[in-house]
């Protein structure tokens, strides 16, 4: 078998690692039901084309264990379905159709959508389980496993995904080691195809050229694999960095701030990050809504995270980021959202940079991350990136030197500070009694409700500190003015 043989060859051992993983999954479908139990979702595209391939080899492998025959492989028996749209490329559509006769398949055509499509496949044929080219990174494949159930709705079969955990370089080291034709449309800069109205060349892969019409590089010189989406049309807006929405520019904006660490609990370590956090997050108008010390546990981690994340704009964790058996943030945060931790070819790169002498194996634990949600935000301080799910912030910092340079990026990376409308504020210091100021500051409460309005004392028999914060400086000193009336002059000292 010209495939096995070629990977036999390469001297790719991640390749091979990807190659052997996803023959035996496929062998394991194989041995579990029969091969009229299955089918092969094909449409002609990339991932589609990888696993036409290894579901051949892996035929071919299944066929000779059983019957100890050498032959080759001039058909291909598993039934094959293409849901064919009008709004394919026609590229798609051929190759597609090609590709069917020069590997004998016989491609069972669908002219319905997914959903009505299967269950009359389901309904006319035995079929329990179908072959998808889904990988971790496509829209639908969060929560996936290699072996996953079709979803609630959907008719019952077994999704089996073998190449889930392949990435996109790893795609194409697949289909240039073992040199099989793919699609046209990929060596015109397609990255990733959908159907004629929603894709385009990938952008990224523009050559700057002279003459009127744009031209693009091959797909597999795309080099960050995460963009391969980039030529897909988005359906809602675009992708932003800086937090906030417009609705929510004049408004405060709420943050939690979450420690992980058994050894703050216990007292061991005194947790400094916590409070410089929150100083700057309130230096930059943002209001933090409450802060949390968690011991190193998933479950611990997951609950809090999943409760500040839908009560505030941005939650900032910190602590128990490593590959160390107590740093469980990243499995915390990805069970808040209800996601796998996956590996991130681009986050392994990094570390393999920082840490490369200390590398084995070729896995980095510390390289899985929140699968589907996770942003990395790159700059050119840090040698690791920041990792973003979603509104969860997880720093990696352990010092407040290195918060100090994590924060300075953050804010550049993600106008953290630039899109909300930063608070004034005033600080009154007076020796009245609580007593005293007590009812009086009530009702300044009830007069100014746009004013913030904080106390403390540095110690029971000291002075008292008022805080009076809002958006309008005027509405401030107004309140101020209030507050002075109703007590006699110069009780109240301006802190400034
Ligand atoms: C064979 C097959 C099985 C699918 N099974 C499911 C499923 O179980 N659950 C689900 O939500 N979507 C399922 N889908 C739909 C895909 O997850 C997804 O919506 C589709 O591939 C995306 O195509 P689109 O971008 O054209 O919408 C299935 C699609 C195919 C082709
Ligand atoms: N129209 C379709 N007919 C049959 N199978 C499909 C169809 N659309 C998607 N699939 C299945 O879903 C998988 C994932 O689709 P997806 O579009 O992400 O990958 P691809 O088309 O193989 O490659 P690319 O990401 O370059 O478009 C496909 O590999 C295929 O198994
Ligand atoms: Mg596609």
């Amino acid at each position: 078998m010209e495939i096995d043989k070629a990977i036999g060859e390469s001297e790719d051992k991640r390749l091979k690692t990807k190659y052997n993983n996803a023959i035996f999954v496929i062998r394991r479908a194989l041995s579990l039901y029969s091969i009229e139990e299955v089918a092969f979702s094909f449409n002609g595209g990339k991932d589609s084309t990888v696993l036409l391939h290894l579901l051949r080899a892996g035929y071919f492998l299944h066929k000779k264990e059983l019957s100890s025959s050498n032959g080759g492989l001039s058909s291909f028996p598993v039934r094959t379905i293409y849901f064919e749209s009008p709004s394919a490329f026609t590229e798609i559509n051929a190759f597609t159709y090609d590709a069917a006769q020069t590997y004998g398949i016989q491609l069972d055509i669908i002219r319905q959508d997914f959903k009505s499509g299967l269950e009359a496949l389901l309904k006319a044929n035995p079929i329990r389980a179908i072959f998808l080219g889904v990988r971790i990174g496509d829209p639908t494949a969060v929560g996936q496993e290699q072996f996953s159930p079709s979803s609630p709705g959907w008719p019952p079969f077994m999704r089996v995904n073998p190449i889930l955990d392949w990435s996109y370089r790893d795609v194409w080291a697949f289909l240039l080691t073992c040199k099989v034709k793919y699609c046209s449309l990929y060596d015109q800069g397609y990255t990733s195809i959908g159907s004629i109205h929603d894709t385009v060349p990938n952008a990224l892969l523009s050559v700057n050229d002279t003459s009127s019409k744009e031209k693009f590089k091959p797909a597999y010189l795309l080099s960050d694999g995460r963009l391969e989406r980039a030529g897909r049309v988005k359906k809602n807006a675009s992708v932003k960095n800086d937090v906030g929405s417009d609705s929510q520019k004049h408004e405060v904006l709420l943050a939690s701030v979450i420690a992980v660490g058994d050894e703050i609990l216990s007292g061991t370590v005194e947790d400094q990050l916590g409070l410089s956090l929150c100083k700057k997050l309130t230096s930059v108008g943002w209001s933090v809504q409450q802060t949390s010390v968690l011991r190193n546990d998933v479950d611990s981690v997951s609950e809090e995270v999943d409760r500040q994340r839908s009560i505030c704009d941005m939650v900032f964790i910190y602590g128990g980021v490593g590959p160390l058996h107590s740093d469980v943030t990243l499995a915390g945060v990805a069970k808040a959202f209800g996601v796998r931790l996956a590996p991130d070819e681009e986050f392994e790169e990094y570390l393999r940079h920082l840490i490369s002498e200390q590398c084995t194996g070729d896995r980095n634990e510390m390289a899985q991350l929140p699968e589907g949600i996770t942003e990395l935000l790159h700059h050119e301080k840090l040698s690791v990136p920041l990792i973003k799910c979603r509104n969860v912030i997880v720093l990696a910092a352990t010092n407040t030197e290195e918060l100090e340079k994590e924060w300075e990026c953050l804010t550049e990376l993600t106008k953290l500070g630039g899109s909300t409308s930063l608070m004034e504020s005033k600080r009154l210091m007076t020796s009245l009694t609580d007593v005293e100021v007590a009812k009086p500051l009530s009702k300044l409460g009830l007069e100014f409700p746009d004013i913030y309005l904080g106390c403390y004392r540095k110690s029971r028999q000291g002075p008292i500190i008022i805080t009076l914060k809002g958006k309008d400086n005027a509405r401030i000193d107004l309140a101020v003015q209030g507050l002075c009336e109703k007590f006699k002059e110069g009780v109240f000292v301006d802190m400034k």
